[in-house]
């Protein structure tokens, strides 16, 4: 038998298999499972809104709602895979195990997506939705489970990849394993939008959801497949049988025999879970305050989180008010979000190879709760970053109506000058096919408007909080009509466009992409969505056929005039005249970027430490578990984000802002001082002492001197300023 083989079992060693360059070579299988497994979740988490909205047809609040419960669940089931892997499985089974049931509802999305299967008028639209529901929902929660379920398995079984002499390169893996996170991820926003917007489909073509869905259930196939093949060179520890049924028992009973014991004649113990003692093995009393004493240093952090997520909400939204055109390349808001795993990509190499080593030459111990404290610190930062960019955009936004006011802008649809006078204002001339430039306010609930050329005069009815365009017709018998302007920036950074025919008989608008439709006589069209960039509109109107063509920023408004002057030959281009009901974005995405690399330098020393943290503190037999309740930090994150918002009601975006950074700086500062009375265990080591203490009845020490030991590491784990193992344990 070879010597890194168990005499016993036959099983490999800790951190005795193959090697390359001081690495085991069984983590290599590990890396490539964790990019694989990225790129098939974020993947198809990049399309599932849109699945949703466009596919099943759902509204926007539908579809957020599941989205968010979708996410948050993935978060939690951590909790069952770890718990199956320490108690049951072990996490080499429970990885596997659960790569098939998430490979399974990957295969379920893409399936769910093709809407051949119950297109049976052949109309491009599924004919029973009620299938495509049910199947993507089952694959979401198959998903929800299976990636949810490895993921403290994964990070852990490739921490026990190594031995103890190799821990520094236990470090180097945890960053490896991030950026594989992160490239994971990178491609696969990028790559599975691009999928999406492919048509497909045999009946007829639709956009490609089932390909989008379909290359990340592949890339999940490969994923199991590496695990798989790797099989023989990882180091497989045995789970020690129901491990979190024994924790809870030993709780449970330290609690009920301390109540039994609260008279004052009992002498009292040095830690509350010491009155398990009369009951349960020391070793595992040890095992569970290593693990409380991490659990306890967890409570604060679900705060990073909270501030971290928003980056896929608030700062998308905050985008969508912003300029992405970045002259070479045009940035749509959402694709902001890529700027996290590309820096990540970067500042990971330079933090381990540049920043932490030049902070140990300048003598200072840079420890992992430090670490996650400026990470802390750092992510607060951003959010200073973000509320000054917010001020900047709103010193730009347009002024809309209050509760109490309204709002008008004069359209003169003639051919001649307009003079028109409003109450406040006193006389406004119109050219002909003119508008205002800006809206009138007003507190009353009707004006009297009076135009000369020709002459005309009527009462006008405004409604209190809405903006209105008033179309002054071209003789005094046409109608007068006001339309519902928008008080909203339009969505996502696209540009909201609405045309007004002046023309005596009705006109057809559309572009590529968008159809206005019909629009009769002195009427105008619904506002249509158009991305920014340049945009070409046809006309046609009889024989009458022609077009033009504008450029459009990010967020603005118009309102195009069909002139009554129109006719055959006309040029289009120079006839139409837009009105700029609300302005393009001017503050640009650029200055997103530095909230972005505050939040990702955070992340950097905030999460790749704390991944590493959770597995080096942990008990041996609770390694998985500590690694999901490292994630279970992030749910809550999740769900603070939802409270605070809805809680808190601030007016101003920025003032939200403000108050994210300073609940984060006052939890960081809690976190520092519980940091600092918190001290580095060495597992392994506590571990063994105990087994030899306890376990070892053919032990020569006698009695006294073995009660020593006992009592002398009890009290390293229950106090935090001793220093006695070897010098391994630090304090923050
Ligand atoms: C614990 C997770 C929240 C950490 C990790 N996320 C990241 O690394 C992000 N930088 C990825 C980005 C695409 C949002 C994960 O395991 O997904």
């Amino acid at each position: 038998m070879a010597d890194h083989e168990d005499p016993k079992t036959g099983k490999k060693n800790k951190g005795t298999s193959k090697e390359v360059c001081g690495y085991p070579l069984s983590i290599f299988f590990i890396v490539v499972n964790e990019f694989c497994e990225r790129f098939s979740y974020y993947g198809m988490r990049a399309v599932l809104v849109l699945y949703f909205k466009y596919f099943l047809r759902w509204d926007d609040d539908l579809a957020t709602s599941i989205y968010h419960t979708f996410v948050a669940l993935c978060y939690l089931t951590p909790i069952l895979g770890a718990i199956v892997a320490d108690s049951w499985l072990g996490k080499f089974k429970t990885i596997i195990y659960l790569s098939i049931v998430y490979a399974i509802g990957q295969v379920a999305m893409a399936v769910s997506a093709i809407h051949d299967i119950t297109d049976t008028d052949r109309d491009g639209t599924p004919n029973n939705m009620t299938f495509h529901v049910v199947l993507s929902m089952v694959g979401l929660f198959l998903i929800a489970l299976g990636t949810g379920g490895i993921k403290p398995c994964v990070a852990a079984f490739g921490g026990d990849q190594f031995g103890d002499h190799q821990e520094r390169q236990r470090r180097t893996f945890f960053s490896v394993f991030y950026l594989c996170i992160n490239g994971g991820s990178l491609l696969s926003t990028i790559i599975t939008p691009i999928l999406r917007a492919q048509n497909c489909g045999i009946y007829s073509k639709q956009k490609c959801y089932s390909l989008a869905f379909g290359v990340p259930a592949a890339l999940m196939v490969v994923a199991l497949v590496v695990f798989i093949v790797g099989s023989g060179m990882y180091y497989k520890a045995k789970p020690e049988g129901n491990i979190m049924g024994d924790v809870c028992k030993c709780i449970g009973f330290a609690i009920s025999n301390r109540y039994k014991h609260r008279s004052k004649q009992y002498p009292s113990r040095e830690h509350w879970m010491d009155w398990a003692e009369d009951k349960y093995d020391k070793l595992l009393i040890a095992q569970i305050k290593m693990v409380l004493k991490v659990l306890f240093l967890y409570i604060p952090l679900p705060m990073f989180w909270t501030l971290f997520d928003q980056k896929g909400s608030r700062w998308t939204l905050q985008a969508t008010t912003m300029d992405g055109n970045f002259g070479a390349i045009v940035i749509q808001p959402d694709q902001m979000q890529t700027v996290n795993p590309i820096l990540i990509l970067t500042l990971v190499p330079i933090m381990d190879s540049v920043i932490y080593p030049l902070i140990k030459k300048c003598g200072l111990n840079f420890t992992p709760l430090k670490r996650m404290t400026v990470g802390m610190f750092l992510a607060a930062l951003a959010f200073v970053c973000a509320a000054v960019v917010q001020i900047e955009i709103d010193k730009t936004l347009p002024v809309f109506p209050s509760n109490f006011q309204s709002q008008l802008k004069l359209l003169n649809m003639g051919n001649h000058p307009v003079t028109a006078g409003l109450p406040g204002y006193g006389q406004v001339t119109l050219q002909a096919a003119q508008a205002s430039e800006e809206y009138f306010t007003f507190e009353e609930d009707q004006i009297s408007i009076s135009v000369s050329g020709p002459e005309m005069k009527r009462n006008i009815s405004l409604i209190k909080g809405q903006r209105q365009t008033l179309l002054i017709p071209l003789t005094i018998s046409d109608e007068w009509q006001l339309t519902a302007d928008l008080t909203t920036k339009p969505e996502e950074g696209n540009n909201a466009i609405r045309f007004v025919n002046g023309m005596n008989k009705p006109v057809n608008v559309s572009t590529s992409e968008v159809v206005f439709g019909q629009i009769e006589k002195f009427h105008y069209s619904n506002y249509s969505q158009i991305r920014n960039g340049r945009a070409t509109f046809f006309l046609q109107s009889g024989q009458l056929s022609c077009a033009f063509s504008r450029d459009f920023g990010f967020g603005s408004s118009y309102t195009f005039f069909i002139p009554s002057t129109l006719s055959l030959g006309s040029n289009c281009q120079e006839s139409i005249t837009g009105a700029e009901d609300i302005k393009p974005n001017s503050v640009h995405m650029a200055l997103q970027v530095p909230q972005y690399f505050f939040i990702t330098a955070g992340e950097v020393m905030f999460s790749v430490t704390g991944l590493e943290f959770s597995y080096s503190q942990a008990p041996s037999n609770m390694k998985a578990v500590l690694q999901a309740g490292w994630l279970l930090t992030v749910a809550i994150g999740n769900f603070i984000v939802l409270i605070v918002a809805e809680v808190a009601k601030l007016p101003k975006q920025w003032t939200e802002y403000v108050l994210f950074a300073s609940l984060l700086l006052c939890v960081c500062i809690i976190f520092s001082i519980m940091a600092y009375f918190y001290t580095y265990i060495d597992p392994t080591e506590i571990e063994a002492k105990f087994r030899r203490n306890v376990g070892d009845d053919d032990d020569d020490k006698n009695d006294k001197q073995r009660k020593l030991e006992m009592e002398m590491m009890k009290r390293d784990l229950d106090r935090s300023d001793d220093e006695h193992y070897k010098g391994k344990q630090t304090k923050m």
